[in-house]
């Protein structure tokens, strides 16, 4: 399912203006990603996607939908939002509980749910804590629930507010594997990051947002060569484009494939 922010503004009834006149058509099946640093109305703006907050100026769609013209709890068949904080999500005392509240809510019948929840809980590593209570989780795991939870909701569109923060490698593969299985079922995953290898490994598109307006939008090779964009945006280009910068090179590759491509052939 696609969604388009159309000349979005949005202004804290503190007066603060978070997100001013952003514009973005963002395709089904796209993995999006915005980065910027902190402030810079990235969750602002994506907390317009379910409702959350109505934009000031301009509108939002998910799909056929301007949010304007929807509940939250309507919202919430079309978009899944993993909050960055999993303790403002979770309120179970199991995690499965926390993980069947969804689908159950959407009034998905009990073998669709039983089959959401088994399968979201096996992708996010966690079925052998389907009994525990989250709260005797660590961090990087109850972030993994709340995953879990959005991910048995079965949404066309799929939210994640810094879904890396506090995960080992092993985490992080895990998360990547789930984006990628995201986009093979067709769902839009928008991601909000500050792990730059997470980006430029695993999404289609990013956008660089400072002071609430969007400062590149292309792909992570195009935005992660422009030094203005990641200076004024206050991120640091992904490790491999550092090393390519550190050897002098004079393109910056992404992936460890692409580094490895780039590689000057040794006693050939
Ligand atoms: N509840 C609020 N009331 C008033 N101002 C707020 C509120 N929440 C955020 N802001 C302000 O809105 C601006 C954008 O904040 P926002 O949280 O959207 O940025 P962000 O890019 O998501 O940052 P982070 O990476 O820290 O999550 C900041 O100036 C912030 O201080």
């Amino acid at each position: 399912m696609d969604v388009s922010f159309s000349g979005v503004g949005y202004t804290y009834p503190s007066g603060v203006e978070a997100v001013k006149g952003i514009t973005l058509d963002v395709p089904s099946g796209q993995r999006f990603a915005i980065v910027g640093q902190n402030g810079a109305g990235k969750t602002t703006l994506v907390r317009h996607l379910n409702g959350i907050f109505q934009p000031t100026v301009g509108t939002v769609h998910v799909g056929d939908w301007a949010t304007t013209g929807h509940t939250i709890a309507e919202l919430s068949a079309r978009v899944g939002y993993v909050f960055q904080n999993p303790d403002e999500q979770l309120f179970a005392r199991k995690v499965i509980d926390d993980v069947a509240f969804g689908p159950k809510n959407l009034g998905f019948d009990d073998e669709r749910a039983a089959a959401l929840v088994a399968a979201a809980l096996e992708q996010t590593g966690l079925s052998a804590e389907a009994e525990s209570h989250p709260h005797h989780l660590s961090l990087s795991e109850r972030k993994r629930v709340a995953l879990a939870a959005v991910l048995a909701m079965d949404t066309p569109v799929v939210v994640l507010d810094e879904p890396t923060t506090g995960q080992d490698e092993h985490g992080v593969r895990m998360i990547a594997s789930i984006v990628a299985s995201l986009q093979e079922q067709g769902r839009t995953v928008i991601a909000i990051t500050h792990d730059m290898d997470f980006c430029a490994e695993n999404f289609d598109r990013v956008v660089a947002m400072a002071h609430g307006e969007v400062l590149a939008d292309g792909t992570p090779t195009e935005v992660f060569a422009k030094d203005d964009v990641l200076t004024e945006a206050r991120v640091e280009a992904p490790q491999l484009a550092r090393l390519a910068d550190a050897l002098h090179w004079d393109r910056r590759p992404l992936t460890v494939d692409a580094f490895v491509e780039q590689l000057p052939r040794s006693g050939a």
